[in-house]
């Protein structure tokens, strides 16, 4: 070994490079280097402390094997990880699926008792035991768990789902060579169309073996008026337009007027001219590409649906001529009505009508209830009545400082008509608690522009009253001219920054009120009020059956028809509007009287709001002292609390704004003038009253083991003689009458 040292002669750049080679090597194991460092020695394998070590070939074999396996172990390592966590992936996916299953699963179940439930009020006929109010639901959630409601138009399907390929083929195919499972999926396709569901399960089972199915393009006459009816159809996607007349092309007038009606996916037409054995009474065109289940009128006879279509043709005839609203109409132009309208059923909450003024229908409730909405703008009502109760401010000012200065500067003071709300305030002043007084005209909501123009105004007067007048103030003597500036100030910083407060946070209203014009229909903050209930025989829409120029003022509002569990006909309004007389228009204004102004039900919204915040605020008080009296009782350094002292304020027990506008009508502070506008005369709020509102309290029977449920806040309790209170006071509260 010692030719390797001696042959080896020195070279910088053999000694760099192996240098070199060396800091590049990677880095060895112990045993390796030992075993380097002793051949570095010129030690021979097998001497010294090693023994096992035979040679420098079978160290290399071992270590390559040693590294070897650690490779493998350290695979098998990895292998196992990933394969656990992959393992901990799938046990995962597998909870979900689970746990969606279960929710799935509980979903289904509640759907079928709810189903059932609804089916047995409506075969009892008791359509309000299946009503929930949802106004007080909607109401009475707060905000941050209003997305916990459900709202089934999240999931609704926004794009047109056409009639699937193999149930095209079916319904191409002859009747006969049709087999049942087929028939089977074809009725759970059809299902989907509401005109077809009214139909027995036999029946339907009969329409899918003889349905046909066709697809039309845009423009395509599927019938046209006066020829001999041969078909029946169902429309399963697309729409078609129906006009009184021959020519198609009026469907697609820009105006849209002679349209009478457009039918979309689940309704069915077709029927008038098969049931009357008379030609067609009218055109009907597809507006777009439209999809079609036809019936021929041999199987239409065949099965019976004359018959069906014939029954609810005459309930709606009958019906309509049972109603003094109709009872001038000829029974021609009634069978004409009632054939182009149709028999619907809403179930609970469904919203039959989305906005009264676009709409091109007339809705008559046979059975159950309905009821009118409305949307109140709340940051702009707000503002109303802030600029109200400033208007008011300047003209008690304006008062006390003709009494006091005299009547020789009274003109400098006298506001020109230049506010906002120049309209005639009510003749009783400010309602209690409000200061705002009650309104007899139907207000626009005001704009931006319309406040700046008002600022600009006063500051041109109040630049020439300065130029003209040159009067000025004595230091230290605040004159009524600054006292005006003072609050002229204080008004328009008000109108600057106006807020609109409620529970949760501080909306400032100009940025709703702009975001509210400039996307129309998207409001700030609103608030939907029930207006009025329609029952059995009750009208909703003929209003607008009125030439435009007799129209009523609550035409231009839109209203809300929210189904409370009901059955109604739909009549085209464009057809009633054709036969609608003058005698029908006069019945109209005395059958359907206009409704409150938006002020009005802002002033009743407020007031329940305040009575519910109140009722609240009661509990609370009336919770901490009791627990205050016991904190007292304990420990002697304490003092006795007050007893809670109850707001001025005349309050009733009432349970929603239409109970607390019932109640102020029967009390006689609301009143419908001749002009069929409404009128709220102030509550006085005395002494007497106060005693009243406290007996009132102390009598009311909440306080005799009954549940008291503060509203809007989730919260209930339970007052008692000596009874308990539940939630979050632990305390027992005892009130003594
Ligand atoms: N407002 C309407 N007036 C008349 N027919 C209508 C109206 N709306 C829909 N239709 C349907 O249009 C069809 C035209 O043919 P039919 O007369 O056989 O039956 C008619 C009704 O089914």
């Amino acid at each position: 070994m010692d030719n390797g040292k001696s042959t080896r002669t020195f070279s910088p750049k053999v000694h760099l490079r192996d240098a070199v080679r060396k800091a590049y090597q990677p880095p060895k194991s112990l045993a390796l280097i030992r075993l380097l460092d002793r051949i570095h020695r010129n030690e021979t394998p097998g001497s010294g402390k090693d023994a096992e070590i035979t040679s420098m070939e079978n160290q290399r074999e071992i270590l390559k094997k040693k590294i070897q396996r650690r490779r493998a172990m350290m695979k098998n390592k990895l292998r196992v990880a990933v394969h656990s966590a992959n393992r901990e992936q799938k046990v995962e996916k597998i909870c979900y699926k689970k746990y969606f299953q279960t929710m799935a699963r509980r979903v289904l179940l509640l759907n079928r008792v709810f189903a059932r439930m609804r089916a047995c009020a409506m075969e009892n006929g008791d359509h309000s035991g299946i009503c929930s109010n949802a106004m007080q639901l909607k109401d009475s959630v707060q905000e941050e768990e209003r997305d916990l409601l459900f709202n089934p138009n999240n999931f609704k399907c926004r794009q047109q789902v056409s009639f699937p390929i193999w149930a095209r083929k079916v319904c191409k195919s002859k009747p006969e060579h049709r087999t049942p499972e087929q028939l089977h999926n074809i009725v759970s396709i059809m299902r989907q169309l509401k005109d077809f569901r009214k139909y027995s399960k036999k029946m339907q089972l009969l329409l899918a073996k003889i349905a046909r199915y066709e697809g039309f393009g845009r423009r395509r006459v599927v019938i046209r008026k006066g020829h001999f009816g041969v078909c029946f159809y169902f429309v399963f996607s697309g729409s078609v337009g129906v006009v009184i007349d021959t020519d198609e092309d009026k469907a697609f007038d820009k105006d849209g007027r002679s349209l009478v009606n457009v039918m979309r996916k689940g309704d069915s037409f077709g029927e008038v001219a098969l049931v009357q054995k008379c030609r067609r009474s009218a055109t009907a065109v597809c507006m777009e590409y439209t999809e079609f289940l036809v019936i021929d009128k041999d199987q239409f006879y065949e099965l019976g649906i004359d018959k069906f279509a014939e029954e609810e043709m005459m309930f709606r005839f009958n019906f309509m001529k049972s109603l003094d609203i109709f009872s001038t109409w000829k029974d021609d132009d009634l069978i004409e009505l009632a054939s182009g309208g149709r028999n619907m059923e809403y179930l609970c909450d469904k919203v039959i009508e989305e906005d009264s003024t676009k709409s091109e229908f007339i809705w008559i409730i046979t059975k159950g209830h309905a009821h009118v909405l409305r949307l109140l703008d709340l940051p702009v009502l707000e503002n109303l009545q802030r600029n109200e109760m400033f208007k008011n401010q300047k003209d008690r000012k304006k008062n006390r400082e003709m009494t006091s200065a005299g009547t020789s500067r009274s003109g400098y003071y006298s506001a020109k008509s230049t506010d906002l709300n120049s309209k005639p305030t009510s003749p009783g002043g400010l309602l209690p608690g409000y200061n705002t007084p009650a309104r007899l005209t139907p207000v626009s909501p005001i704009s931006e522009t319309t406040v700046n123009q008002q600022r600009r105004s006063i500051k041109k007067r109040d630049s020439n009253h300065s130029l003209s007048s040159g009067y000025s103030s004595d230091a230290g003597r605040t004159s009524p001219r600054q006292n005006w500036q003072n609050l002229r100030k204080k008004a328009i910083k008000k109108i600057k920054t106006p807020k609109f407060v409620n529970q949760l946070s501080e909306i400032p209203s100009w940025q709703r009120i702009a975001g509210a014009e400039s996307c129309k229909g998207n409001l700030g903050l609103g608030a939907y009020i029930r207006i009025d209930t329609l029952g059995h025989g009750d009208v909703f829409g003929f209003k607008y059956a009125a030439k435009e120029e007799n129209r009523h003022v609550d035409c231009l509002k839109k209203f809300v028809l929210l189904s409370a569990g009901c059955d109604v006909i739909r009549i085209s309004k464009p057809n009633v509007q054709k036969m609608t007389d003058n005698e029908t228009i006069s019945k109209i204004e005395q059958f359907e009287p206009g409704y409150p102004s938006d002020e009005i039900l802002f002033e009743v919204y407020r007031r329940y709001h305040d009575w519910r915040t109140f009722r609240e605020k009661l509990v609370d008080d009336i919770a901490l002292y009791q627990t205050n009296v016991t904190k007292a009782i304990n420990n002697r350094s304490l003092s006795i609390p007050k007893i809670p002292r109850i707001e001025n304020k005349a309050y009733s027990r009432i349970q929603s704004p239409v109970e607390h506008w019932n109640m102020l009508k029967e009390e006689g502070h609301l009143k419908q003038e001749e002009n069929s506008q409404w009128k709220v005369t102030p509550i006085p709020s005395t002494e007497k009253d106060m005693d009243e509102v406290i007996k009132r309290l102390r009598a009311a029977p909440f306080l005799q083991d009954q549940l008291l449920k503060a509203k809007g806040s989730q919260r209930q309790l339970i007052l008692t003689h000596g009874g308990d209170r539940v939630n979050r006071f632990p305390k027992v509260v005892t009130i003594k009458q």
